[in-house]
């Protein structure tokens, strides 16, 4: 028999804990295991191998992406005791206070969904259902009612001012109020996995990892004057021997992963453009962190896209603290690469990140089904417990 309860993951996490366990006194068990350390290899079988290669894939070797997890082992979180809880105004026991303030916003947690592009190839509901399981737990940055939306962008190539433009207005009438620029990805990191697979995900023939552009006005005017045809028309041929979706792909491919890197003074740029807060991402040294900050943005993201773009690197974690001593006073430093759970959620703000940006764990839930808060299951449905990670027949006893 299944008792099947909506988790209401809303909750406080004391409150949440009991729920689970007191749907389990009738036989009720969470749709996915808790076990954070699974999701990797349940999102492995659950994938294609093109698309676990996408999303696990690193640069190089994946000396980087090892550096950023192990980093995360050489700290320690040491409690103190008998520290008494706070209370709200009216006397009720504070469980803990998680907002904060980021980029002038107020957070009911210091954590957010780092930007990951081609969702579609791991559910085909995509962004929309990560943006929505981010709604379900009031997070932030997500493409929802009510919730903060930030937009990140690949920045164009300079001869396309006129797209970048388009862009940052377009997103700022939907509503986004920070601006995140990518600055670690002018070109696709060398990444083995992708290469074995002779898979990259932008320039095949859809509109998975390219939406932005196909409906981008002027990218479009732009492709139909320089190949004659519509982006979606599938009757013309480009000079590459390409049709339709596949050649205009590869035109918007071509226009954010130029293979040249920005300036500096590139960043100005944005900034006439971009009212609201401009964060940076990809800070990887105390100079560039200076450097943000005398470019006149408001924050940056101490990140190496967690491995994915060179090999060979530092990880995140241990940089952050020079950084923040650095400029930490005088902007946001949010911080990502190699977060896999709630311990390094904590390790990363107690080394001073503002807010800690969420990567591969949540494209891990989105490919083990997730979308949102699930209905809770029978025992022997937990994924996890059905694989040779966790004990089977967990439901027999
Ligand atoms: C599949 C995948 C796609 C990503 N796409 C983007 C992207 O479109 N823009 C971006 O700035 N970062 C992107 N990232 C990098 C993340 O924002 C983040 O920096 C990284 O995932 C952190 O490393 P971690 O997931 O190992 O913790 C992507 C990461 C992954 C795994």
């Amino acid at each position: 028999m299944t008792d099947r309860q909506p988790q209401d993951t809303n909750q406080d996490p004391l409150s949440y804990e009991q729920s689970v366990f007191q749907a389990g006194l009738h036989s009720a068990r969470p749709p996915f295991t808790f076990q954070s350390n699974l999701w990797e290899p349940l999102a492995k079988d659950a994938l294609s191998a093109s698309s676990w290669g996408y999303i696990h894939g690193n640069a190089g070797a994946g000396s980087t992406y090892a550096k950023n997890l192990a980093a995360f082992h050489r700290y320690s979180i040491v409690p103190r005791r008998n520290v008494p809880s706070r209370t709200d105004k009216d006397g009720n026991l504070l469980f803990s206070d998680t907002t904060t303030t980021v980029l002038g916003q107020a957070l009911r947690f210091p954590i957010a969904m780092a930007p990951i592009g081609v969702q579609k190839i791991f559910n085909e509901a995509g962004e929309v259902a990560s943006a929505k399981a981010a709604a379900s737990v009031g997070d932030v940055a997500a493409a929802n009612g009510d919730g903060q939306r930030w937009y990140q962008l690949y920045f164009p190539s300079r001869e396309h001012d006129d797209i970048t433009i388009s862009l940052l207005n377009r997103a700022k009438k939907a509503g986004y109020t920070a601006l995140f620029v990518t600055l670690d990805t002018f070109v696709l990191g060398w990444r083995p996995s992708d290469m074995d697979n002779g898979y990259n995900p932008f320039i095949h023939p859809d509109r998975i990892g390219v939406e932005i552009g196909f409906t981008d006005p002027v990218f479009r005017a732009h492709f139909k004057q320089k190949h004659g045809y519509e982006v979606d028309e599938t009757q013309g041929t480009s000079a590459m021997g390409l049709s339709g979706l596949g050649a205009a792909a590869q035109e918007w491919t071509k226009i954010v992963f130029s293979g040249h890197p920005h300036s500096w003074a590139d960043i100005a740029f944005i900034r006439e453009h971009w009212d609201g807060p401009i964060v940076l991402k990809g800070i990887q040294s105390v100079a560039d962190a200076r450097a943000a900050l005398k470019a006149g943005v408001q924050g940056i993201v101490v990140s190496n896209h967690g491995g994915r773009q060179h090999d060979g690197g530092a990880s995140t974690l241990g940089t952050l603290p020079r950084i923040v001593a650095a400029v930490g006073s005088e902007m946001d430093v949010l911080f990502d690469s190699g977060v896999r759970c709630g311990a390094d959620v904590v390790k990363a703000l107690a080394l001073g990140a503002k807010c800690v940006l969420i990567g591969r764990p949540y494209a891990y839930g989105l490919a083990l089904g997730g979308g949102g808060r699930g209905e809770a299951c029978a025992p022997g449905d937990i994924r996890g417990f059905d694989h040779d990670y966790a004990p089977r027949g967990d439901d027999e006893h």
